[in-house]
């Protein structure tokens, strides 16, 4: 007879839309889930969290192990980090706290190297993966999340004790495990840099957009002008990746946007950003690509115009 394997313990560092979404579909797949809130702490222990799902319906999760501070959370075998980019060097100390000896760390966010900040300050024991995730969610009031649309995740390994590819593969194939096992869809990628410059092929257009013209994904896909500008932007990622050693697959970013057209009407989460004055994500997906692309020797014209553009308005808005 063999022993049944124990579930890992999850934390979610971070439960806004993303780690709110993921954390539940887990929590309700009978994962032990322990969740780290800052400004919606007590509305979510009272009252727990309600994910408003086009496609799942509506979930509720309540109650909620929810915590105020990481030393009260158990040691985690997983942590899902679904804070913004802008808050990864100050989430150090909470992940080392809530992290089990050889946790993995997942960071779901969108963007380049965004991993960086964090390993310099986590120890070597802890292994640091990354995310993509294709969803729209956002939140619409403490502990309420609206899911519009997708929610598929591409795990990929950054770094860690793991001491060769197959055992780097391994926890990827793990990772992505917790989530099917939810019923999400998710691939194991094998190289974590291909699957974050593949990303950013629909975030920097549509992200940066939303905010400089005011539109979300309906109105963006309807102007010819605006389409047009879109197009020049993802040819622009899919030039600057290929200089960094990325080759997209082909059609890529054809696909990208036909997908958009499908979509329903999509405010990125930089627009709710903008929108709430919270920082903008301008160094994880533009600063960052435009430093890499340049030091490769490409320059991307549009994609500065837009970054420039973009951290005037991040300037006069927070
Ligand atoms: N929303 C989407 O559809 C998608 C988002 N992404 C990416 O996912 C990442 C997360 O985005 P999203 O979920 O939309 O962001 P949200 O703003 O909805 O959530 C961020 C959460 O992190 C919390 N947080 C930040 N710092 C701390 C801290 N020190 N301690 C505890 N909690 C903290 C915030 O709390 P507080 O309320 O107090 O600020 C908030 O609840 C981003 O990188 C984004 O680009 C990727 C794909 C799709
Ligand atoms: C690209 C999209 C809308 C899902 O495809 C997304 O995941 C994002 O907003 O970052």
């Amino acid at each position: 007879m063999t022993a049944a394997v124990a579930k890992p313990t999850i934390g979610i560092i971070g439960t806004g839309a993303i780690g709110g979404f993921y954390g539940v579909m887990l929590a309700r797949a009978g994962f032990d889930v322990h969740f780290l809130l800052r400004s919606e702490f007590s509305a979510v222990a009272e009252h727990g969290l309600h994910i408003d799902s086009a496609p799942h319906g509506a979930l509720t999760l309540n109650p909620v192990q929810a915590y105020s501070s990481a030393e009260d959370m158990p040691p985690c075998d997983w942590l899902l980090v679904g804070a913004k980019t802008t808050s990864n060097a100050g989430l150090a100390p909470a992940i080392i706290q809530a992290a089990a000896p050889n946790a993995k760390v997942l960071l779901l966010q969108n963007g380049l190297d965004v991993e960086d900040s964090l390993r310099a300050l986590l120890p070597d024991t802890l292994h640091l993966l990354g995310g993509l995730c294709l969803i729209c969610v956002h939140r619409t009031g403490p502990g309420a999340i609206t899911h519009q649309a997708l929610g598929a995740v591409n795990v990929g390994y950054h770094s860690g004790p793991a001491g060769d590819e197959q055992a780097r593969m391994a926890i990827v194939e793990e990772g992505a495990g917790l989530f099917r096992s939810a019923g999400i869809d998710s691939q194991a990628m094998a190289n974590l840099q291909q699957a974050r410059w593949q990303k950013l092929v629909w975030n920097i257009p549509y992200n940066g957009l939303s905010v400089l013209l005011g539109a979300g994904t309906t109105a963006l896909m309807a102007d010819a002008d605006s389409r047009e500008l879109i197009k020049a932007l993802m040819a622009e990622v899919v030039r600057g990746a290929k200089a960094c050693g990325h080759d997209m697959p082909a059609g890529y970013a054809d696909y990208l946007f036909m997908m958009t057209e499908k979509m329903p009407d999509y405010w990125p989460s930089m627009h709710h950003d903008f929108l709430h004055k919270r920082p903008l994500e301008l160094a994880a997906i533009y600063a960052r690509p435009l430093a890499v692309a340049k030091a490769a020797g490409c320059e991307l014209p549009r994609i500065d115009a837009l970054y420039r553009s973009l951290s005037f308005i991040d300037r006069r808005n927070t």
